[in-house]
């Protein structure tokens, strides 16, 4: 009986510690535990594990939004796409730049937020060269006293939050070999994990968990190649889909040695649910883009995998969509809620795809319980078998070698992109920053060639049907359905903030940052910054007690750098084939390198 006890003692110590944040109304529940940070301080990219971006602050609120003001703004000097989000610990603001990766601490004590210290990692600029999509950062994490990012150039960096000194640094991947990092690290308990970038390249994907002390790598799961390598090996690795079970699938459903050349990179976001002690991630494409250059299902490539982070060991592996044909990335955001579903109450995952699907699943099994399309243009699958867990492929927009395939809706760039959706417990909505885009998709030959572009394909992509690029669509995720939608004249490349004052704010490609009534998207406020917004909204309350809200205005990434001087509108190929979707984004935008900060007016 004491044996028993002791067992079962540290998972309870473990869920004492967790809260959770919910809503009569809906019956959604979010787990929150200290290590997100105390309420009004963001510690995490996403603020929570669950990557909910829900705030319970509510000083903000769709009765008094409409009087928000600018606090203060500063120029971070870096003319490159500002993603991701700042974080702020106690008293300071933590803003990581684009390229060369600055991270700026900034005294919210003082007017203006005089800077504090500015820490310079120098990192390789043979990294330049290598990256797909501009030179972005999506964020930073905050533990024990560290602030911890990743550099372009693959190092992952651990800079102690006061003195703004090197506690750490670790280099985990080879620019050489094409790899880059943009991705914001997550850390859970005593690892930091982070994942690479380098899909157009032919590298081969990983995610790798490093000591928070000391920068240490500790495991590395590879999303290609065999179990061994692919932390594929425990009893408890249970895929729930026939598909998706057998021995070394990460070797068997490539032709020989392609799989080393696979891409599935991890380059978007990573959640983890304390309760049931699992990190999950979406992997990228599969390398090369032209699918008859790889017969074969190409796992782990569009995949969503749960892991333990103790030891990287998978628990579940779901391949959204095998033998991937149109470059559909699925490295989206997972928001982890528990929800009354179908009369019972479920721990879902709820993974807006890339695909134009709205994916919700059993996220201790790895069960599809739905996908609806929330893109309604989606064509290049009519929709999915539960049973097998399979997309019904619209054979005619397959993709093929030497051959055009015309009007495949969504593109490349997909229904949403790497930016976060946001949900709140109080509508039951999640709040997507979709885009607009169909395009034309040719298979070419293409020689691997390490450190060089590895496509072997020809895209363009232009605007879908309807007039416009962008919307914010409110997914009813019990109901399947579309709550309601703001149509956007341009793409939706920035992320969404939800809060307990039923506002959502969102930031679009042509330069403003809105605020909606989360309950029926009226716009209730609106401003112009001084660029193009590619950043995620967030909030937090000052030394003053007040609620404020920031977010970068600075435009950038791959359909944003459409805004770069360089980028001719003429060359319907440039940018990776967008140009045709977002030309036009010059004469509405240019670059910037602004954080922007608002509040109330005092009383
Ligand atoms: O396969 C990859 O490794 C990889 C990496 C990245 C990146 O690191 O930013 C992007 C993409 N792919 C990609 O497909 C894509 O659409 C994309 C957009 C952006 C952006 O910041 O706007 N990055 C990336």
């Amino acid at each position: 009986e004491s044996l028993a006890q002791e067992e079962t003692e540290p998972s309870a110590e473990r869920e004492q510690e967790i809260s959770f944040i919910s809503d009569d109304g809906t019956g959604m529940r979010i787990a929150r535990t200290p290590s997100a940070g105390p309420t009004g301080e963001w510690w995490l990219p996403a603020l929570d594990f669950a990557n909910s971006r829900y705030s319970q602050l509510d000083q903000v609120s769709k009765e008094n939004v409409q009087n928000l003001e600018v606090v203060t703004t500063w120029s971070t000097g870096i003319n490159h796409g500002h993603e991701g989000q700042p974080l702020v610990v106690g008293n300071t603001m933590y803003v990581v730049t684009p390229f060369p990766n600055y991270l700026l601490a900034f005294d919210m004590t003082k007017p203006g937020y005089a800077l504090k210290w500015k820490f310079e990692p120098h990192p390789d600029p043979t990294a330049v060269g290598k990256a797909c999509c501009d030179l972005v950062n999506r964020g930073a994490a905050y533990a024990d006293g560290k602030v911890i990012y990743n550099t372009l150039d693959n190092h992952v960096v651990a800079v102690n939050a006061e003195t703004g000194e090197l506690a750490w640094m670790t280099k985990v991947g080879s620019a050489d070999e094409g790899e880059t990092m943009t991705m914001a690290p997550i850390i859970v308990k005593d690892k930091v994990l982070v994942g690479n970038s380098g899909g157009e390249l032919g590298v081969r994907g990983w995610l790798k968990a490093l000591d928070l002390q000391t920068g240490e790598v500790q495991w590395i799961a590879y999303n290609t190649g065999p179990d061994e390598e692919t932390l594929m090996t425990s009893p408890d690795f249970k895929p729930y889909y026939a598909k998706d079970q057998g021995e070394d699938l990460g070797v068997k459903s490539w032709p020989p040695e392609q799989w080393k050349l696979g891409g599935s990179t991890v380059w978007g976001w990573v959640s983890y649910d304390p309760e049931l002690d699992l990190i999950y991630y979406g992997t990228g494409n599969p390398g090369v883009w032209n699918p008859d250059l790889r017969p074969g299902a190409n796992k782990w490539s569009l995949s969503i995998i749960a892991r333990d982070p103790e030891t990287g060991q998978a628990r579940w592996a779901y391949q959204l969509v095998p033998h991937d044909a149109w470059d559909y990335d699925e490295i989206m955001e997972n928001i982890l809620v528990d929800m009354p579903w179908k009369g019972e109450m479920r721990k879902l995952l709820i993974h807006p795809g890339r695909t134009g699907f709205m994916y919700v699943l059993d996220r201790e099994t790895g069960e599809l319980l739905s996908a609806d399309k929330y893109h309604p243009h989606t064509n290049w699958a009519s929709g999915y078998d539960l049973d097998t867990g399979l997309p019904k492929v619209n054979e005619a927009k397959r993709t093929h070698m030497g051959q055009e395939t015309y009007d495949i809706c969504p593109s490349s760039t997909g229904a949403k992109e790497v930016f976060p959706s946001a949900i709140s417990p109080r509508t039951g909505l999640v709040y997507i920053p979709a885009h607009n885009y169909c395009m034309n998709f040719q298979g070419i030959e293409a020689n691997y060639i390490a450190g060089t572009p590895y496509l072997g394909a020809d895209t363009m992509m232009y605007p879908g049907p309807g007039g416009y690029l962008g919307e914010l669509i409110a997914w009813d995720v019990v109901n399947g359905k579309k709550a309601w939608g703001i149509k956007e004249q341009y793409p939706l490349q920035g992320g969404v903030l939800a809060t307990s004052g039923d506002v959502i704010f969102y930031g679009t490609t042509d330069g403003w940052f809105k605020a909606a009534d989360a309950t029926n998207g009226e716009v209730l406020w609106k401003f112009k910054v001084s660029s193009g917004i590619v950043g995620n909204p967030m909030t937090y309350i000052g030394p003053d007690g007040r609620q404020y809200i920031a977010i970068y205005a600075g435009i950038g990434g791959w359909i944003g750098s459409n805004a770069f001087e360089k980028i001719s509108a003429d060359d319907p190929t440039a940018a990776l084939g967008t140009t045709g979707a977002a030309a036009n984004l010059k004469k509405v935008t240019a670059r910037g390198s602004d954080v922007y900060v608002f509040a109330l007016p005092e009383e």
